[in-house]
């Protein structure tokens, strides 16, 4: 298990009171096929050159160099532009974080309907300051990981309504640390989640959430 629980049906099939359209789609297709075998490589890599740039002092010609470089390689994925419902990114659950580039790169290690448990490691480029990671960057993995929790608790696509992140201590970088979420209680279409990320047996925040089920269509 990497990106999600492969085996739970978090998927709603489209149906005519439930269209394809609107925020999220009503299926989340489950995919291992798309951007290839190396897609999760490409990804690692341009995480490392994030890491790297966050890093870098370059040279004007450094910098230079690097600039051209990027043009082709952006030049070369211009070619094959897709809409965000078929692109891997976000879509590979065997891959960290579904092989979603923005997030922080986590693995799944248990996830069904009574929460999920998940490996994080904030990179070098989710720096806040003073070496260690940035409180936003947190807060992106409980609402990423919150809203799973949510999403196969009641088997329908779920959308935050609120999130708060209590800092408890710091987050350390390059650390493989656990992230908890779960459904705490429902009433309705209100999910309401709680988290935890530990670094060991060090509470580094805790979080409380509220998710809102969607209902059939909509947007
Ligand atoms: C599958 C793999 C996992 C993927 C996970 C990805 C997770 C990513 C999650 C996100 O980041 S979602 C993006 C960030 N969130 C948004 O952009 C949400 C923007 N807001 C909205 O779209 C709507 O406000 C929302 C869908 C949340 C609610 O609108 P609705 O029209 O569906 O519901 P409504 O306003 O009628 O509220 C329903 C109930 O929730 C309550 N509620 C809504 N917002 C609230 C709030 N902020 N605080 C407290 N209560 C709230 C509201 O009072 C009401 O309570 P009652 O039923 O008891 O009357």
């Amino acid at each position: 298990m990497k990106g999600a629980p492969i085996d739970q049906k978090w998927n709603v099939p489209a149906t005519e009171e439930s269209p394809l359209e609107g925020g999220f789609r009503a299926e989340f297709e489950v995919t291992t096929e798309r951007g290839g075998p190396r897609y999760g490589e490409l990804i690692e890599e341009v995480r490392t050159f994030m890491d790297k740039v966050r890093y870098a002092s370059p040279t004007p010609e450094l910098a230079d160099e690097i600039i051209d470089d990027l043009k082709l390689f952006n030049a070369k994925l211009d070619t094959l532009l897709v809409d965000e419902w078929h692109t891997p990114s976000g879509t590979r659950v065997d891959l960290p974080s579904r092989g979603n580039i923005t997030l922080p790169p986590y693995e799944v290690i248990d996830g069904g309907e009574d929460g999920v448990t998940a490996s994080v490691e904030f990179r070098r480029f989710h720096l806040g300051g003073n070496g260690v990671a940035h409180g936003g960057h947190v807060a992106v993995v409980f609402d990423d990981l919150g809203g799973m929790a949510a999403t196969l608790h009641v088997h329908g696509i779920a959308r935050t309504a609120y999130l708060t992140v209590n800092y408890r201590s710091l987050t350390p970088l390059e650390t493989p640390l656990t992230m908890r979420t779960w459904a705490e209680r429902r009433e309705g279409r209100k999910i309401f989640v709680k988290g935890t990320l530990h670094d060991g047996d060090r509470l580094c925040a805790d979080m409380e959430a509220l998710f809102i089920q969607l209902r059939p269509g909509q947007a």
